[in-house]
């Protein structure tokens, strides 16, 4: 499939929408109210620090919904004004956090059905509307639907799409993508889905694998064992990693991205010599702003004399388990929890330990003074944050009438 005419088609399609509807003023008034806090706006404006009773807190310096979450939940809101009569359908979750995808439901936006592992696409209708999250939808998708005759409203992070341009380059040169994601992450299964030929590592540990073969040769089952699931049809380790770009999903640890360009330039350079690296390797950075100011703050925030910190985001957020992924790096106690209902009664927290389930620690916050950091994921509404801090202030308050 020709995927470069595919999305140029798309753009001249009376039904194809990539802005809102003109109810901008009416949605940001809606959105501020729903997810908006005073609270945190106190924060910011002291320095992202507070203190009450024996509890200080102290707010990362970027912390909470990026633009590009923004600019997305709001198109699915004007969406939902724009055509109040019609049936709505998203093709996954808008983002990666639970209460808003739980609004999007209470406005009669349906979830396209998950049925054996397959999405179900049967039940949308010729005049139906289906939004495409911010992390954007398969190439496959998008002709899907476009071949039933939706009205097809796109909220693809920008970010997001500079990636699959990127990827159409590599496509173009016959180079084949090498991919820092999570291959069956939303955004890396649309991003690869515009590539040519794709390998989808994880991690540095990943790349440096693929960067032995390159080098060396190796076990081609063993790799394609590793990589099931993770690479292109076809693919094959021995003739397809000669020419490679790289690319990655945009909310992942942007050092490690950084890393694995920095590798793979490297074994190129090492396999073919300096005159020949144009012709076998290709980068651009494809790091995204928000993450690499989310997880800056991070690192600043880490730096301060911390009790514990707290990490508030979706469960399956990419973006903000990198953000706990930083505190445990420190050996900070370290709770994430994907709403403030998580916390309590008393003092109870149920959280998810990196890599691990959900796990309940009682007598989570110590006694005494303590300063507790708090973050919060690119999808994480301010209002989750307050709800968290207010838990926090509330549980100090009781033990210290005890
Ligand atoms: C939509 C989006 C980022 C917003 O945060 P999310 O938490 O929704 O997504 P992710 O971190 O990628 O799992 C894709 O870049
Ligand atoms: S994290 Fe970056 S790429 Fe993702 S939605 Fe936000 S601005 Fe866009």
């Amino acid at each position: 499939m020709d995927t470069k005419a595919f999305k140029r088609s798309l753009n001249h399609s009376d039904k194809y929408f990539r802005q809102g509807f003109g109810h901008g003023e009416e949605v940001a008034g809606q959105m501020q109210t729903e997810y908006n806090s005073g609270l945190i706006q106190e924060i910011r404006d002291r320095q992202y620090t507070l203190t009450r009773g024996n509890v200080t807190i102290k707010l990362a310096q970027s912390f909470g919904f990026c633009w590009g979450v923004e600019r997305a939940v709001a198109m699915a809101y004007e969406t939902r004004q724009h055509f109040p009569t019609e049936r709505i359908w998203i093709t996954n979750e808008i983002i990666h956090n639970p209460s808003v995808n739980q609004r999007l439901k209470d406005m009669a936006v349906e979830f396209i059905e998950v049925v054996d592992g397959e999405k179900d696409f049967s039940t949308v209708g010729q005049g139906d509307v289906v939004i495409l999250p911010a992390f954007g939808a398969s190439v496959q998708e998008m002709q899907l639907l476009n071949d039933k005759g939706c009205t097809i409203v796109d909220t693809t992070c920008p970010w997001v799409s500079k990636v699959w341009n990127t990827v159409e380059k590599h496509k173009k040169r016959d180079h084949t993508s090498i991919i820092h994601g999570k291959y069956n992450h939303e955004e890396t299964v649309a991003t690869s889905s515009f590539a040519g030929k794709y390998l989808v590592v994880l991690n540095l540990d990943q790349a440096n694998y693929v960067a032995d073969y390159i080098l060396n040769g190796g076990d081609r089952a063993e790799f394609m064992a590793k990589f099931d699931n993770a690479c292109s049809a076809g693919f094959d380790p021995d003739t397809d990693l000669d020419r490679i770009g790289v690319a990655n999903q945009t909310t992942m640890l942007k050092g490690e991205t950084e890393q694995i360009g920095k590798l793979f330039e490297h074994t190129i350079l090492k396999k073919y010599g300096p005159q020949a690296l144009n012709d076998h390797f290709l980068s651009f950075n494809t790091i995204c702003d928000a993450t690499q100011e989310r997880q800056d703050a991070m690192f600043e925030l880490v730096d301060e004399k911390l009790d514990l910190m707290v990490v508030i985001g979706g469960y399956n957020s990419s973006n903000t388990t990198h953000l706990q992924e930083i505190a445990i790096d420190r050996h900070i106690p370290s709770y994430h929890i994907d709403s403030a209902s998580r916390i309590g009664p008393g003092n109870r927290i149920e959280h998810k330990p990196l890599h691990g389930d959900l796990t309940v620690t009682e007598n989570w916050l110590p006694d005494g003074p303590i300063t507790v950091g708090v973050t919060s994921g690119a999808s994480t509404p301010d209002r989750s944050v307050e709800e968290t801090i207010g838990h926090i202030f509330a549980i100090k308050a009781d033990m210290a009438v005890v």
